[in-house]
């Protein structure tokens, strides 16, 4: 069975809208593991000291991850929904080059193997940053560096040495010129992968929706199969199959089964008269009252020009006597229109299943019965064994 289109446009928004806010929230998670990855790192480097011994660890980290747990609820509550950046990638980067530039300052020898860890921050822009943004934050890691480094110039020169400070600041340059070059690829990749995802849902939605059309003129088509245009009622083909599996059924389990054939009374003259649209009429009529008279488990169709047939499955003989005449005295006292005297009555013959019957054999009973009947005079039942 294809999918029913409870998948509204807007509900598959929301779902969308959902799922990119829970990505966040895991890269965030991400972020904070990151940060108490380096914290037990840095608790290790100022054991072995790596690290000065004073490192204000406490507040480092603490502030930092005070900051992530702001990040975290405005992420949670969809307020920066509404920003250009809903991630907040940028502010969170920031956050971290900040952390990652004051723990170099109380780094000792290991302060060249430290910037690597700018890295870290920077791989978090990668899938989220145009290069425009790339560009800006490695600008700004720079920044840092530089900044720091002068400052640490300024308060003891005799423990900075110039070539080293170059050496770091060149290295850091070429690692963010690489970062920019190849998360920009990355990115570029990551787009296309996105539109590509994008455009296959459009089109399983497409196709969903196509499909759904197709059921329902399948549907349309079916039921116009089985359809007399004219009456609405089931047609001779429809009956003919429907007449056999009865048959099958009556011979399989004993269960009662009857045929009434019914046909309108002179309704060439009918046609003659009034013309040919009000026959239709009263085609269409004798439709309307047999509905309403009969039961809907009651196989009804319309045989031929003003011939009907009807099968019921249940019930006994004279209760379906009464069923029929009743049918009788309804159509005689329906009102065709204003014209008077425009009356119409019908004949039928009834036939019930005998033992071994065959649609054939029960037909031709039926046809019997109403051939009598219409000699009988018209406007009357037979019903014969
Ligand atoms: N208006 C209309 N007439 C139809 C339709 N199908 C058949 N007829 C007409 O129904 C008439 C049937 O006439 P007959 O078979 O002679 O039967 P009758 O006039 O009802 O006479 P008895 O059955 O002997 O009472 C014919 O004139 C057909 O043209 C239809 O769909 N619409």
């Amino acid at each position: 069975m294809p999918r029913q289109p409870d998948q509204n446009p807007e509900a598959l928004q929301l779902g969308d809208n959902h799922q990119r806010r829970m990505l966040r929230l895991r890269r965030q998670r991400m972020a904070v593991y990151s940060y108490l990855l380096v914290w037990g790192a840095t608790l290790l480097g100022i054991r072995i000291g790596f690290f000065e011994p004073d490192t204000p660890h406490w507040l480092l980290f603490g502030a930092t991850l005070a900051a992530n747990l702001v990040f975290f609820l405005i992420i949670r509550h969809g307020i920066s929904e509404r920003w250009s950046d809903p991630s907040l990638t940028a502010p969170q980067m920031i956050v971290g080059i900040i952390l990652i530039t004051a723990l170099l300052h109380y780094s000792r020898e290991l302060r060249g193997a430290m910037i690597a860890v700018y890295f870290m921050a920077m791989t978090f822009g990668v899938f989220a940053l145009s290069r425009h943004r790339m560009i800006l934050m490695s600008a700004f890691v720079l920044l840092c560096f530089a900044s720091l480094e002068a400052w640490e110039w300024q308060q003891a020169p005799q423990t900075k040495i110039i070539s080293i400070s170059f050496g770091h600041l060149s290295i850091l340059l070429l690692g963010l010129l690489w970062f920019v070059y190849v998360g920009g690829h990355i990115r570029n990749l990551q787009q296309r992968n996105q539109q590509q995802r994008a455009s296959l849902r459009a089109q399983q939605r497409h196709l969903e929706a196509i499909n759904l059309k197709l059921q329902e003129a399948m549907a349309k088509l079916e039921e116009v199969a089985i359809r007399d245009p004219l009456t609405g009622l089931f047609n001779r083909r429809h009956f003919t199959e429907r007449f056999d599996e009865e048959i099958a059924r009556a011979e399989r389990s004993g269960s009662a089964l009857h045929l009434a054939l019914i046909d309108l009374d002179h309704f060439k003259q009918i046609n003659d008269r009034h013309g040919h649209q009000a026959g239709d009429m009263v085609l269409r009529g004798f439709a309307e009252t047999a509905r309403q008279t009969l039961r809907r488990s009651d196989l009804l169709a319309r045989y031929g020009g003003e011939e009907f047939v009807v099968l019921f499955t249940d019930g006994k003989a004279p209760d379906i006597e009464a069923v029929l005449d009743r049918l009788r005295q309804g159509l005689a006292t329906t009102r065709f229109g204003d014209t008077p005297g425009f009356q119409v009555t019908l004949s039928a013959g009834l036939a019930s299943y005998r033992r071994g019957d065959t649609a054939d054999t029960l037909t031709q009973r039926a046809d019997r019965a109403l051939y009598q009947a219409k000699h009988g005079g018209r406007n009357q039942l037979v019903a014969v064994d």
